[in-house]
This record gives C-alpha cells, sequence and structure tokens, in this order.
C-alpha cells in the first residue's frame, strides 16, 4: 500500500491531529476499497489493529491446540506409512501457529503475550478442538472435515487486507489441502474395507459432521464482528455463505466416500442453487465456547503443560542467540562491550 507510514505522521503536518488522523483514514479506507494490502508499517485504526490480533490469536491457538487430538494417535497408527502421514501433518499444524504467531507480531502482539492469554483462558481457539478421537477414522474424519472446513474458512483469507496474514494463509491453504486429502483417502480405504472398518468410518462422520459446521463460526444474525471485519476486507464472506458452500463440496464427496451425512434434512434448493441443511444446535456451540465441550480442560491443561516443559528449550535457544550475536564479526557483537586483555 503506498500509504502514509506510522513514522510519517508527526512529520511535517501542518493540520491539528485531528485532520492528521482524518487524512490517515481517508488513505486508509481507499486502500481498503482499491483492494490493496495494508503491511505493517502503514498507519491502521487501532480497531482494525484489533480486530486483526483477535483473529489471528485465535486462529494461531487453534492451529497449535488442534495438534492434540490427532497427536493422540500417531503411536496407534495402523501402518508405518500412516504414521510417517500423521506425523508430517501433526507438525504442520504447528507451523502453521508459528506463521500466524510471526504474522501477529507485526502488529505489535508478542508470541509470549498471546500464549500467556491463551493459558489463561483470556482467548479462544476453535471449538472443534474440544471434542475427542476415539477411533482410528477420527483421524480421517478431522482430515476431510476440519480440514475441509478450514480451507474452505482459509481460502478467502489469503485475499484478507492484511499482508502478513494473507501471505501467511496462502501457504497454511497448500498445506491444509494435502491434509484434507489425506483424511479423504484415509476415510475412503476403511468406507470400502471391512464392514466393521466401514462402521467406524460412519461413526466419525456421524460425530463430527455437527462440529465442524459449527467451525464457520455463529449463524450470520448472531454474528458480532461479521460486519466490520467485511466492511475492513479481513473477511470476505459472511460464516453462513461458508458453511453453505463447505455442505455443497461435502454432499458429492460423501458419495462417493459411500458415507452418510447425518442430516436428513440436506436437500438441494433448486431456487438458491445450493444445498439446505437441517438445524444446528448452537446451545452445543455456546456451551463448548464456554468451557463446556467434552475435552476443554483437557487441551487446556495439556497445552500449560507442553508449555511449562518447553521452558527449558526456550531458554537453551535464547541462550544461544545471545552467544552468537556476542561473537566478534556478528551484528550483535558491535554493540557488546569489549572487555580489556591483559
Ligand atoms: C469465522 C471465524 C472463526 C469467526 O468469525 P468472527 O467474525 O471472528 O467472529 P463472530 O462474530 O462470527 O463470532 C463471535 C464470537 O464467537 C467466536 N467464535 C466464532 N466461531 C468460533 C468457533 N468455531 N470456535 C470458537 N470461537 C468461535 C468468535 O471468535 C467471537 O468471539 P470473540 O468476540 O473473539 O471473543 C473467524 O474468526 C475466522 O475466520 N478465523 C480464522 C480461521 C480460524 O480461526 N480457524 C480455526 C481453525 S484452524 C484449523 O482448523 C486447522 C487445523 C485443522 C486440523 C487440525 C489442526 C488445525
Amino acid at each position: 500500500m503506498a500509504a502514509v507510514t506510522a513514522d510519517q505522521t508527526t512529520q511535517g503536518t501542518a493540520g491539528t491531529a485531528e485532520e492528521a488522523e482524518a487524512a490517515h483514514l481517508a488513505t486508509f479506507d481507499a486502500a481498503v476499497a482499491a483492494d490493496d494490502r495494508i503491511e505493517p508499517r502503514d498507519w491502521m485504526p487501532e480497531a482494525y489493529r484489533a480486530s486483526l490480533v483477535r483473529q489471528m490469536a485465535q486462529h494461531a491457538h487453534s492451529e497449535i491446540i488442534g495438534m492434540q487430538p490427532e497427536a493422540n494417535w500417531i503411536s496407534r497408527a495402523p501402518s508405518l506409512r500412516r504414521k510417517a502421514i500423521l506425523m508430517a501433518k501433526v507438525q504442520d499444524e504447528a507451523g502453521h501457529g508459528l506463521y500466524l504467531y510471526s504474522a501477529a507480531e507485526t502488529l505489535g502482539t508478542s508470541r509470549e503475550e498471546l500464549l500467556d492469554k491463551l493459558h489463561a483462558g483470556r482467548q479462544r481457539y476453535s471449538s472443534i478442538f474440544n471434542y475427542p478421537t476415539l477411533t482410528w477414522a477420527d483421524v480421517g474424519a478431522i482430515g476431510w472435515l476440519v480440514d475441509g472446513a478450514a480451507i474452505t474458512n482459509q481460502v478467502p483469507l489469503c485475499r484478507c487486507s492484511y499482508g502478513p496474514y494473507a501471505r501467511a494463509m496462502v501457504r497454511i491453504c497448500k498445506e491444509e489441502s494435502f491434509h484434507q486429502r489425506q483424511g479423504y483417502e484415509l476415510l475412503l480405504a476403511l468406507s470400502h474395507g471391512t464392514p466393521a472398518q466401514h462402521e467406524m468410518a460412519q461413526d466419525a462422520v456421524n460425530r463430527w459432521w455437527w462440529p465442524s459446521l459449527m467451525m464457520f463460526g455463529p449463524p450470520d444474525d448472531a454474528s458480532a464482528h461479521s460486519a466490520q471485519s467485511m466492511a475492513w476486507k479481513i473477511k470476505r464472506h459472511s460464516n453462513d455463505e461458508l458453511r453453505r458452500r463447505f455442505v455443497d463440496i461435502c454432499v458429492p464427496q460423501a458419495q462417493v466416500l459411500g458415507l452418510s451425512l447425518p442430516d436428513p434434512d440436506i436437500r438441494w434448493n433448486e431456487k438458491l442453487g445450493q444445498h439446505d441443511y437441517g438445524a444446528i444446535d448452537w446451545t452445543e456451540f455456546q456451551e463448548v465456547l464456554k468451557g463446556n465441550g467434552p475435552c476443554n480442560e483437557q487441551r487446556l491443561t495439556q497445552r500449560r503443560k507442553a508449555h511449562e516443559e518447553g521452558a527449558w528449550v526456550r531458554d537453551a535457544a535464547a541462550a544461544y542467540a545471545d552467544k552468537h550475536s556476542a561473537r566478534p564479526g556478528t551484528a550483535g557483537a558491535a554493540a557488546q562491550p569489549v572487555e580489556a586483555t591483559a
């Protein structure tokens, strides 16, 4: 964006602070209207910054908490091939969290601060990760439905108005596509396996279907942030639009899988050119958001434990970085006091 940077705001402005603010806002609004990207050093309204931090932090937290349900099956994967794929997928989710925490840092919030808020229960992560993985087929259902829903939601975020978030999403979406395919392929194998395997696949789809629809957030008329986020082009589509798009994608895929979706009200709506679907249990969604889902407590406890147990790794990395920057010939060395030698 060829906008005024934060540093320039105080330089050479003849008018009042209010006039300068209004000029910046006009430049920002014009950039958003023109589909330009807002970059970290560009002026932006504080509410825009706060909304981005809220969404990006929640997204980053979802990626790292989202490692837990599937990691539960790494040691019990049925073959070496499935184990290698699952390990790679879970590692990818950690990577996504790191891209997103880094992108959030460009808005002036440290990773440490965001993690502290997650651990204190002051920031959210996606409701979907508060459900248990009861059988191996759940790994397939998560790949197909949870990663599928994530892609449907996140592809439009590649066109988000904030540059670092949009660019992080490009890479994340490529990896999520692989995750979705592996889940689909896993379910296809189970669905066409023994009757017991088919039943296990169907049971997993039955349990994950409705929580996956909840990933898109509350219905549009109850979505507090959608209108403003869409005006700022952080979000490009409403929660209900994306949810319906996801149903349209899943219906033919379920047919190929030979599995049914647990909703007798799914039917083609000729007028809309899309599928209708049954009522979502929004009470269950609100309960999960309040912390009363089946695994909320387990997920946060495990996350806090992993953070505490990883303290030595962070300390070691910081000590190494300090040592490295103190070496002669490195950029950091110039700033170090030189000890006199005898
Ligand atoms: C669509 C929405 C999630 C919500 O729209 P907004 O406009 O932001 O909010 P809206 O006004 O509609 O809602 C009002 C309140 O309700 C909250 N809330 C809503 N829905 C949920 C929910 N489902 N869970 C929990 N909370 C939810 C919402 O934050 C707000 O609360 P607040 O006022 O902040 O306290 C949006 O933030 C978004 O697109 N995020 C980016 C994508 C992203 O985060 N993806 C995560 C999955 S990544 C993944 O799966 C990859 C993976 C796969 C496999 C394994 C591992 C990893």
